[in-house]
């Protein structure tokens, strides 16, 4: 654990070194300043046993004078401490943000399968800006903290040696007072974050899920919820900030007690003439000095617990490797034929539940092939093997005879198109979501995609047209509009390779027969799968194939299918439901629009 906790600041060290100018400006600053706060206590001990003993007006004032210059310095260098070590922390937790955000990126669907949304945001987000503070603070307190309670042990000692041992004696209490504080409020701050955690957690869930609350009005419920997890949130608060108020009148207690040590005893050696009034003074005066690094020592306790752990939960994503590993020396392809075969693959998301079993299956070129099958039966994760989102446990998949675990994946990618059942659109214009794949696309191709895609008359109608904003999740558009804004997308892109989800009920009949027809085209000049669910979608394919329970187990046209006495022929009834309902409801929308 503490092998582990060393290896973290190291690693926080060594991006701190790729601003090492400035990490030596802000070391120099800390130093300067620290050594600077420790000049006035001189002052006092030389003004009160030489000038004012000796009635020096003049030389008091100009000592007088010379601290105030001296606090101006030392301003300066405050100053230059506090901007560069902030400059310093945001600029490594820039660093890490942008590495974390670009490995995320380059894991598998496998990670974020297994990951919770809202746990990789507070990763990127509050750990990070817990980690940042950390660093800005401690990189400053600790070395000037450090060398504050070092210089006056020397000087105090130098002065005499009782002064310096009555120092040492008052250190241990101090250090038992951290060591208390920090066990009672580190378990503490733990359980804040873990509550804040939970709070925001609920909150997010409460939003993303609103209409399913509101649809079964559970409004309440929700409310009552989210109360309870509040309330929880300001007790464990309240009681973190009874450990931490404790800590001021402790801290206050013992210095206290250390400077009416320092008055009886350090009182008697002037008394006795064994130092000056002025080393009593200075004494005093440094004394009260600890106050603060004794004060921040505690606080940076604290917060570097919690910086620990920040650290560690990022660490953890960036040393997680991709279970996608990319060919040493892979294959960039300009443009694939088309040519697909899966052999003798299986798959399975987790460890003996295969999903997908001994798939073999051989695609030409330009082939448009349908799949269909019950839900569940493994459809869809046939598909997605295609662009390696997940690999299989066994055998391969070759296009156009290349095993694709040989290619370059960015290549491979970008000859395939999806459109998924759930269409995901940005928060941007509609010209900017259709050109998402291709940014330099020209507005004409951009239309002409739309009109493939039949939504161009939509988006001319909006007063925006194609400069229209969707919201976060698409909001402003109904189910079947994304759903087709999402075909424009990737057929702007062109790829060799279409993947088609067909979804089950967002696009009306009317536009589905219009869309139909476009997309022959689109499909008849690159091999495309659809996971079909509507009868007229089987039918224009070149080829059917059934997927039962992971395994292919019919394989034909739409006619040979229906001759034989086949499984499909009990899964056309409800392809053929799915069309009919489509019809019915646009009959019924049509009624009602005609009312
Ligand atoms: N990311 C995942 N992690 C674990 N299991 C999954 C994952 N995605 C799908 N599955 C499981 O794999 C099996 C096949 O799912 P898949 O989505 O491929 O079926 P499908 O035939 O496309 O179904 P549908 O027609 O309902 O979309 C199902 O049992 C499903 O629960």
């Amino acid at each position: 654990m503490i092998k582990n906790q060393d290896s973290t600041i190291l690693r926080i060290i060594s991006y701190a070194f790729n601003h090492k100018k400035k990490l030596f400006i802000t070391a120099a600053s800390v130093v300067i300043s620290t050594l600077l706060a420790l000049v006035p206590p001189l002052f006092i001990r030389k003004g009160i046993d030489v000038y004012i003993a000796q009635g020096e007006l003049t030389k008091l004032f100009i000592a007088a004078a010379l601290m105030v210059i001296l606090i101006l310095i030392k301003g300066i260098f405050d100053f230059i401490k506090s901007y560069f070590a902030e400059y310093i922390a945001q600029n490594i937790i820039h660093d890490l943000r942008v590495e974390l955000y670009q490995h995320l990126n380059s894991l598998s669907f496998s990670f974020f399968d297994s990951s919770e949304t809202g746990d990789l945001m507070s990763r990127l987000t509050a750990d990070a800006d817990t980690l940042r503070k950390f660093i800005n603070r401690g990189s400053t307190f600790i070395t000037a903290n450090i060398l504050t309670i070092a210089a006056i042990f020397l000087i105090s000692y130098s002065w005499d040696y009782r002064l310096g041992i009555i120092y040492l004696l008052m250190l241990p209490l101090m250090i038992l007072g951290i060591i208390i504080y920090a066990r009672r409020v580190r378990p503490m701050f733990k359980k804040v974050r873990k509550s804040f955690a939970r709070l925001t957690g609920m909150i997010r869930e409460s939003f993303v899920g609103i209409e399913v609350i509101k649809l079964f009005g559970r409004e309440n419920y929700e409310f009552e919820k989210f109360k309870k997890e509040n309330q929880k949130y300001l007790n464990i608060n309240l009681e973190a900030a009874k450990v931490s108020a404790f800590w001021m009148p402790y801290v206050n207690f013992f210095m206290g007690l250390g400077t009416a040590a320092v008055i009886w005893y350090g009182g008697r050696l002037v008394i006795y003439d064994q130092i000056s009034l002025g080393i009593l003074a200075a004494f005093i005066s440094y004394i009260s000095m600890l106050l603060r690094p004794v004060r921040q020592t505690g606080m940076l306790i604290s917060f570097g617990s919690q910086a620990a752990a920040a650290a560690e939960r990022i660490f953890e994503v960036l040393d997680r490797e991709s279970d996608l590993k990319e060919a040493k020396n892979p294959l960039e392809l300009d443009k694939i034929t088309g040519d697909v075969e899966y052999k003798d693959l299986s798959f399975s998301y987790q460890k003996g539940k295969e999903v997908l079993k001994n798939i073999n299956l051989k695609v030409k070129e330009k082939e448009t092939v349908a799949v269909v099958g019950p839900t569940g039966a493994g459809k869809t994760t046939l598909l997605h093997l295609l662009p390696r989102f997940y690999d299989p446990d066994q055998g391969k998949i070759l296009i156009d005879g290349h095993d694709i675990k040989e290619l370059k994946l960015d290549s491979l990618r970008r000859e395939i198109g999806i459109v998924m059942q759930q269409s995901f659109l940005f928060a941007a214009s509609i010209r900017e979501n259709i050109s998402y794949g291709k940014p330099d696309a020209s507005f004409e191709d951009i239309k002409k995609a739309a009109q493939v895609a039949q939504i161009d008359e939509f988006i001319e109608s909006l007063p925006l047209g194609y400069e229209t904003p969707v919201g976060e999740r698409g909001v402003s558009l109904s189910g079947g509009q994304k759903q087709r804004l999402a075909i424009a997308r990737v057929l702007l892109t062109q790829p060799s390779l279409l993947i088609l989800d067909e979804p089950t009920s967002s696009i009306d009949a009317a536009t589905e027969s219009k869309l139909n027809q476009a997309l022959k085209e689109v499909l008849a000049n690159r091999t495309s799968f659809i996971i079909a669910h509507r009868l007229w979608t089987v039918k224009i394919a070149d080829r059917i194939i059934v997927i039962k329970d992971g395994e292919i187990i019919e394989s034909g046209s739409y006619q040979e299918l229906k001759a034989k006495d086949s499984y499909f022929n009990s899964l056309e009834s409800s392809l053929k439901r799915n069309s009919e309902n489509i019809v019915k409801k646009q009959n019924a929308k049509e009624s009602g629009d005609g009312r």
